[in-house]
């Protein structure tokens, strides 16, 4: 796909105070992405994304979350090399986009709403597809495919639905699926667009329990969410994206009253609570974009209580 038209000027090029800046960001993403200055302009004349800019390491989960229309998607198709940039530059896992796809290191889940839940495909043929970059030109699965496939669908616990047609599955399973397809794959950097959306608490906790897994594994994950409440609890950084990216870095530092503001505007239901009543007033905050709301004490996001326990985000 090729949504974009190129505005590339000959003022953009590097600079050497730019490329020993860069040279640091690459340092300092830990090989997993870098976003240097990145726009994307789409073919209406439409900017979705300015100058956008962040580095993420490997081994973390990173949360992207901004309004609708904030350009979340358009920076997962400028990782997934859908769209063009105009300017600027993504390096995933210390190569060109370009590089990463072709050994196959990006997976990508997508929104429910950019599937064909018509289209008659079998559970076990989808995530294949996860394998379809390993195999030759007449895809033909080998043994070590179908091993990947098994595995991905126990890990994801859909293995007794395998037969079952896409369709026919819930939201919930669905997203499994499509999670599997990207575990069949094998990809060390995955993005997830709105991977919670539509689905209940439950099957969102076991999306996360995954998420941390791999994590763990080494891998890079990129997850836009509207499920603000989520993201203190298992995301290790947060990009804030607004047209641009306003903030990133470690969860706590982003997740302020002050940058969900300028990020969300009027757009978040936003209540002001008093603990006690009592002066100095420490107010609870609670933004909500979603079912799960942020709920902020003295400006800091609050976790749930029954991830206390478990390992927490670094
Ligand atoms: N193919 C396209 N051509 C022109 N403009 C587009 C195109 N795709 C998206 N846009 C515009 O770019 C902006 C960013 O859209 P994008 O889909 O990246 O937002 P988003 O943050 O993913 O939104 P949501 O939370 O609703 O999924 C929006 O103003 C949108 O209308």
């Amino acid at each position: 796909m090729t949504d974009t038209d190129s505005r590339a000027s000959s003022s953009d090029a590097p600079t050497t105070a730019t490329r020993a800046s860069k040279a640091a960001e690459t340092r300092a993403s830990g090989g997993g992405i870098l976003v240097d200055n990145a726009t994307v302009t789409y073919r209406n004349g439409h900017t979705a994304l300015r100058d956008a800019g962040f580095a993420i390491p490997t081994g973390t989960i990173t949360a992207l979350v901004g309004v609708n229309g904030s350009g979340k998607s358009t920076l997962f198709k400028a990782i997934m090399g859908f769209v063009r940039l105009a300017r600027g530059e993504i390096r995933v896992l210390e190569m060109p986009v370009k590089s990463a796809l072709k050994q196959n290191l990006v997976a990508y889940v997508p929104q429910s709403e950019e599937v064909d839940w018509q289209f008659p495909v079998l559970v076990e043929d989808v995530v294949m597809m996860g394998r379809y970059g390993h195999m030759g030109m007449l895809r033909i699965p080998r043994q070590a495919d179908r091993d990947a496939v098994d595995a991905a669908l126990a890990r994801v616990d859909m293995s007794e639905f395998r037969k079952r047609q896409i369709g026919e599955l819930s939201g919930g399973q669905r997203k499994r699926v499509f999670l599997a397809r990207a575990l069949a794959q094998d990809s060390r950097v995955i993005l997830l667009d709105e991977p919670f959306t539509g689905v209940d608490v439950k099957t969102e906790d076991q999306i996360i329990r995954l998420l941390r897994e791999l994590r763990d594994e080494g891998r890079v994950m990129l997850v836009s969410t509207h499920n603000l409440g989520s993201v203190p609890e298992f995301c290790d950084r947060t990009v804030l994206i607004k047209g641009t990216v306003l903030a990133h870095g470690p969860t706590e530092e982003i997740f302020t009253q002050k940058n969900l503001e300028r990020a969300f505007g009027g757009v978040l239901r936003h209540f002001m609570l008093d603990d006690d009543g009592s002066e100095p007033r420490q107010p609870f905050g609670v933004f909500t974009d979603d079912e799960r709301p942020l709920v902020l004490h003295n400006g800091i996001a609050a976790r749930r209580r029954r991830h206390r326990e478990e390992t927490p985000p670094r």
